[in-house]
C-alpha cells in the first residue's frame, strides 16, 4: 500500500502490526515526529553556506524519514543527499523501490549495521539521525563520529520510554548511566537523562552537544543536539549536568561535580531543552506546509512553553491531590496566575501539566482560591 507523508509518496507493507516482527518497519503515528524533523533540519539550510548537506539515516525502515528529507527539504544554494540504510533486506528492497516512487537521485542506500557504515564515515555527515527500536545508546558513540563537529546535528528518538521514566531502574542504568525519575513530568526528565547521556558520550571526543529542540509524545522521546567543537565547549555541556529529587512536584537540584546522593535522579541535563527561536521557526514551517495537525499543535504549545525556564512541570492534579482539593480548571488556574503577573504555559508531554516561574505555594494559593 502506499501512504503520503507531506510531500513524499511511501510504499509500506499491507499489514503492519508496529512490532519488529514486521517485515519492513513503518509506523504511521510517526508521521508528526517526521514532520517535526523536515521543519528542524530546513532550520539549517536557511544560511548553510557549502554546497553539499549530508544527511545519514542508518536505522531506515521504510525509508519514510531519509526519504522525506530528500524530497522535502529546500536548499537554494546547493543540494541535499541522503545516505540510508537498514540491517534488514527486506527494508533496503522497498527504499530502492521507494527512491523510485518518488524520483529521487540525491539518495544513497546500503544495508549493514548502523555502527559499521556510521564508523566508516568519520565526520562526514551534517545530520545523523538515530532512529532505532528502543534506545539509541547502542549507537551514540558512531554516531557522534560520524557527525561533523561543528554545527552538526545528531537526532536521537528514544522509545524505551519506560524505562528512562523510571518504571524500570536496572535498564536505565545500562542504557544511560543514569538513574531515572518516576514523577509525573518524568517524559521531560527522560529527554533529559537522554541527552545528559549523549553529553557524557560525546564529552570525551572534546566534543560538546547543545540542545536545541526536544519533544516528548505518544511512546517516544526526541532530541536535537548541535555539535559544538572543543573541550572547552564539551566542559560546558557537562557543567549544565546534574541530580534531581523530585518532592510532590518540586525540585531539589544538585550539580554533578557534588555527586550523587541516593534518592535523587541523574545524572540530566539541567539546561534549556529548547532553542526558542528555532522551535518558532520550525512551528513556523510546519504550518507553511500544511504538516499534520498533531506536529503543528505539538509545536504551537512548544512555543509558549519554551518561553519558561522551569525545569520539569507542575502537574495540577498531582498538587490537588497531595492539598486534599478537587482540581479547578487548568484555563482557571492558568487566568489567576496570570492575573497576579506570573509567566505560564501548558505543556506538550502532560495535558494536567503547567510550566511557570511561580513557586509551588504560589500554585497552591491560586488553587485554594479557585477551589474556595
Ligand atoms: C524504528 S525502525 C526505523 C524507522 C524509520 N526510521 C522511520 O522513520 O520509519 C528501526 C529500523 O532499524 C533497523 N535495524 C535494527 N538493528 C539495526 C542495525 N544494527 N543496523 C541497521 N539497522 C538496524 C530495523 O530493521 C528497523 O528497520
Amino acid at each position: 500500500m502506499i501512504v503520503v507523508e507531506g510531500k513524499t509518496k511511501i510504499t509500506v507493507p499491507d499489514t503492519l502490526t508496529i512490532t519488529k516482527k514486521d517485515e519492513v518497519f513503518y509506523n504511521p503515528k510517526m508521521e508528526a515526529n517526521r514532520d517535526i524533523s523536515v521543519c528542524v533540519i530546513q532550520t539549517f539550510l536557511k544560511n548553510y553556506k557549502r554546497e553539499e548537506f549530508l544527511i545519514c539515516d542508518p536505522l531506515g525502515g521504510s525509508g519514510a524519514r531519509g526519504l522525506r528529507y530528500a524530497n522535502e527539504l529546500e536548499f537554494k544554494n546547493g543540494i541535499v543527499k541522503v545516505v540510508i540504510n537498514d540491517i534488514n533486506p527486506k527494508a533496503v528492497k522497498l527504499i530502492k523501490e521507494n527512491i523510485k516512487l518518488n524520483n529521487l537521485d540525491n539518495v544513497e542506500v546500503y544495508e549493514g549495521d548502523a555502527n559499521v557504515i556510521l564508523s566508516k564515515n568519520f565526520r562526514m555527515f551534517n545530520v545523523v539521525d538515530l532512529d532505532p527500536f528502543g534506545s539509541p545508546s547502542p549507537y551514540l558513540d558512531s554516531g557522534i563520529r560520524a557527525t561533523i563537529t561543528k554545527n552538526g546535528l545528531l537526532c536521537l528518538t528514544a522509545t524505551d520510554t519506560a524505562v528512562l521514566c523510571g518504571r524500570f531502574k536496572k535498564p536505565c542504568v545500562r542504557k544511560y548511566n543514569a538513574f531515572p525519575i518516576n514523577s509525573k513530568d518524568c517524559h521531560e526528565m527522560a529527554i533529559r537523562i537522554l541527552i545528559g547521556y549523549a553529553i557524557r558520550v560525546a564529552a570525551k571526543y572534546d566534543i560538546g552537544l547543545k540542545p536545541i529542540f526536544s519533544h516528548a509524545t505518544d511512546h517516544y522521546v526526541r532530541t536535537y543536539l548541535l555539535t559544538q567543537r572543543g573541550a572547552k565547549k564539551a566542559d560546558e555541556a557537562l557543567e549544565k549536568l546534574g541530580y534531581v529529587k523530585d518532592i510532590g512536584g518540586d525540585k531539589v537540584i544538585k550539580s554533578l561535580y557534588e555527586g550523587y546522593e541516593k534518592g535523587f535522579g541523574g545524572p540530566l541535563y539541567l539546561g534549556e531543552i529548547y532553542d526558542k527561536e528555532i522551535v518558532n521557526e520550525v512551528y513556523k514551517i510546519a504550518v507553511e506546509r500544511n504538516y499534520s495537525e498533531k506536529a503543528k499543535n505539538i509545536l504551537k504549545v512548544l512555543c509558549d512553553e519554551c518561553d519558561i525556564n522551569q525545569l520539569g512541570c507542575y502537574d495540577i492534579h498531582e498538587i490537588c491531590s497531595n492539598i486534599k482539593k478537587s482540581a479547578p480548571p487548568m484555563t482557571t488556574i492558568i487566568e489567576k496566575l496570570k492575573e497576579r503577573g506570573f509567566k505560564v504555559s501548558r505543556v506538550h508531554y502532560n495535558p494536567k501539566g503547567i510550566k511557570s516561574d511561580a513557586k509551588l505555594s504560589d500554585i497552591i494559593e491560586v488553587i485554594l482560591e479557585a477551589t474556595d
